[in-house]
């Protein structure tokens, strides 16, 4: 069976490596520098990275020489997040050397140019689908932007190779994933999915790993590895066995 893949995450907010509750500016706890946390994931044999720019997320600014100078210093697979909404900020975000990118307000705000994008760079675009029961929702997970299986179907048609789906109200919580929501998602489109949001132990890995063979691919992992609630070695051991 194929294994799942785990993506450690790095969430950056005014060039400190953060954990937010629920994705909501000012619930922030701060873990430090960025490339040290990257580093240390990386040391403990991670084969991706999930870094976001949370400031680039809210329009506050954003974290864009710190992304690049983290993307640059990592051997491993890197997939960025945060603010990615235009061409320039793709142009940058691809720039760092990044395996793909991770769309999310554009996704719902700008179709026709996500479209576009997903034609040109086939595999390096993914598509964060982030939700409160079944809206989705955009700008820095701030506002209602449409369907989920709406989108996903549209999404689908323009050849979207891969989705991120995050269950906002788990996030950052260690209440445990959304695996009827993961499990939905995987009926609804062929695509590999990759599960964010909640994971809070390793019998939570053990239990994303299950839906590998429904479509799941990977599952990003924030607050437990930074709360310690297991080790990432632990974690890389859980879903290779
Ligand atoms: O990814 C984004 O663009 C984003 C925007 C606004 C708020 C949060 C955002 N991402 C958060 C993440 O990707 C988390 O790192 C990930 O869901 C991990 O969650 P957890 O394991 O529950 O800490």
């Amino acid at each position: 069976m194929t294994k799942l893949e785990l993506l450690p995450a790095v969430d950056v907010r005014d060039g400190q490596a953060v954990r937010l509750v629920h994705g909501e500016s000012g619930t922030e706890t701060s873990y430090g520098s960025p490339l040290e946390a990257a580093l240390a994931w990386q040391r403990a044999g991670a084969e991706w990275l999930h870094l976001v720019d949370l400031d680039a997320a809210f329009g506050t600014g954003d974290n864009r020489d710190l992304i690049a100078e983290v993307t640059g210093a990592m051997d491993i697979k890197v997939e960025l997040s945060g603010g990615i909404r235009d061409d320039a900020s793709l142009a940058a975000a691809l720039a760092t050397g990044c395996t793909r990118v991770n769309l999310g307000t554009a996704a719902l705000e700008s179709p026709e140019w996500v479209a576009k994008v997903i034609a040109e760079h086939g595999d390096r675009i993914a598509v964060g689908l982030d939700v409160r029961g079944t809206t989705l929702r955009g700008r820095g997970w701030t506002r209602d932007g449409g369907d989920l299986y709406e989108t996903l179907a549209r999404l689908d048609s323009e050849g979207c190779a891969r989705y991120v789906v995050t269950d906002i109200a788990k996030d950052g919580t260690l209440q445990g994933p959304n695996l009827e929501l993961l499990r939905d998602v995987c009926a609804a489109t062929d695509r590999p999915v990759v599960a964010s949001g909640g994971v809070s132990s390793l019998d939570d890995l053990r239990a994303i790993a299950e839906l590998v063979p429904l479509g799941v691919e990977g599952a990003i992992v924030g607050k437990a590895l930074y709360a310690k609630s297991f080790t990432l070695e632990e974690a890389l051991a859980a879903v290779s066995a």
